[in-house]
C-alpha cells in the first residue's frame, strides 16, 4: 500500500529566509506555479506535503512531513504557511478555493497524525 494523495492545489511555494528577513520562491529565483499534494500513507499514518513545478522539469520543490501539533497559519485568505524544524514554508495559492481546500485537508492530516 502506497502513498494516496488527499488533496492537489495550485500554490506558489514559498521558504522565508531568515537572514535576509524575506520570501524567496522553492526552487528557483523566480515564482511560478506548482502542484501541491498531501500524501497519505496509510499503513504508516503518516502525512506530507509534496509540490512539483507545473513547467516542464517537474522539479520537487517541497517535501515536508507533516508532524503532530503542526500549527498551520491561515495569515490570508490566499497565503498559508506553517514551520517546519528547519524553516518556514509558505503556499501562495491560486485560488482562495485552492487555498480553504487545502487547509481543510491539512488539519485533518494534522489531527490524525
Ligand atoms: C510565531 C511565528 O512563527 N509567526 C510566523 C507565522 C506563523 C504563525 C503561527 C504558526 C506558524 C507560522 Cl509560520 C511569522 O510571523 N512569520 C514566519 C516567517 C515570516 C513571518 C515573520 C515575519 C514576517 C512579517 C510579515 C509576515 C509575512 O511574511 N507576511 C506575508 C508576506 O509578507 N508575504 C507573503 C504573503 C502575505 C503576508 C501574510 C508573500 C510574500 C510576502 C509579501 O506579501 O510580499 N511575516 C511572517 O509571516
Amino acid at each position: 500500500m502506497g502513498e494516496t494523495s488527499i488533496c492537489q492545489v495550485r500554490a506558489t511555494v514559498m521558504l522565508y529566509d531568515d537572514t535576509n528577513k524575506r520570501w524567496v520562491p522553492a526552487g528557483s529565483e523566480n515564482p511560478s506555479f506548482s502542484r501541491v499534494q498531501i500524501y497519505h500513507n496509510a499503513a504508516a499514518n503518516t502525512y506530507r506535503v509534496v509540490g512539483r513545478k507545473i513547467q516542464a522539469d517537474q522539479q520537487v520543490v517541497i517535501n515536508c512531513a507533516i508532524i503532530r501539533g503542526m500549527k498551520y497559519n491561515q495569515a490570508t485568505p490566499n497565503f498559508h504557511q506553517w514551520r517546519d524544524p528547519k524553516q518556514v514554508w509558505g503556499l501562495n495559492f491560486g485560488s482562495k478555493e485552492d487555498a480553504a481546500a487545502f487547509a481543510a485537508a491539512m488539519m485533518r492530516a494534522i489531527d490524525a497524525v
